[in-house]
């Protein structure tokens, strides 16, 4: 049976496996991942976070989506697999580790866990405009490690949420706004937070929180409307707070605080890997 532990950022919810020695090849961990992320027949999460051997940093860091695709980068995910990391005595409370979209550092203080993403540069952004529910709504995008998509539409929890997610998923499309489809968020600027919902690409639904996805509203709200450099962004789940620096012309650096909890370590069960579901 394979171990396993269950962690969550502000109800961003992953289930993370060691996988140190290579015993699971790619294929098994993206048919794992589709399999175990099935709420109610299975342990439940919006993706896995595998844990891998490194040999510059700490350790490497892969995220498998819900429906057992591959992510180069998690923000709420890099955030939980730091804690337990730490936790488990595979890095230090200070530690670096390298995902598909480059070195992270990251910092923990349980429950806390600030991760320092590499440079996100915006010098391809795109931006343009979105007409819907009888608005003109304003997006920008550009890669937070993961193709993100911001639109600034105030009062968007005033909408159904059936008729919000047809409009992401039109977003999301592969070639809609990048190739590989993208991650949508909904912003609204308040006075001093950002209240943000993003649908999630490989998850193919709303999550209660996006990491990446909380420094892109953050930055697009700085690129668009001069807000702070740092700001709380107010998730359904919870908070993330997110810290920019610009360090060049277009280029900027971002931290993400928040906590990180682990919720559940155990063994996954062959039951909770069947196909079986519904009646005969
Ligand atoms: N929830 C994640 C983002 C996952 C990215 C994934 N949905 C993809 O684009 O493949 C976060 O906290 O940043």
């Amino acid at each position: 049976m394979i171990s396993f532990a269950k962690a969550h950022g502000n109800g961003n919810d992953f289930i993370i496996i060691e996988n140190k020695e290579g015993t699971y090849s790619d294929d098994r961990l993206s048919d794992l991942a589709k399999k175990i992320c099935r709420r109610k027949t299975s342990l439940g999460a919006d993706g896995v976070l595998v844990l891998e051997g490194s040999k510059t940093f700490d350790f490497y860091m892969r995220l498998f989506n819900a429906d057992g695709s591959e992510g180069e980068m998690c923000g709420n995910g890099a955030r939980c697999i730091a804690r337990y990391a730490f936790e488990k005595g595979h890095a230090k409370s200070d530690m670096t580790f390298e995902t598909k979209a480059g070195p992270i550092r990251a910092s923990v203080n349980p429950p806390w866990a600030t991760i320092d993403m590499g440079e996100i540069d915006v010098s391809n952004l795109k931006e343009g405009k979105i007409n819907a529910f009888g608005k003109e709504i304003p997006y920008v995008a550009f890669y937070v490690g993961v193709p993100h998509c911001v639109l600034f539409f105030p009062g968007f929890r005033d909408i159904p949420r059936d008729s919000l997610l047809s409009l992401a998923r039109h977003i999301r499309r592969k070639g809609a706004i990048f190739d590989e489809g993208a991650n949508v968020n909904f912003a609204e600027r308040n006075k001093d937070c950002i209240g943000a919902m993003t649908y999630e690409r490989g998850v193919e639904d709303f999550t209660l929180s996006c990491g990446t996805g909380s420094i892109a509203c953050c930055l697009a709200s700085h690129l668009l409307f001069g807000s702070p450099l740092a700001m709380k962004v107010k998730n359904p789940g919870g908070v993330n707070k997110v810290a920019l620096r610009l360090t060049s012309e277009k280029v900027f650096e971002a931290s993400l605080s928040g906590k990180a909890l682990i919720v559940a370590e155990g063994l996954i069960t062959e039951e909770a890997l069947s196909e079986e579901e519904g009646f005969e």
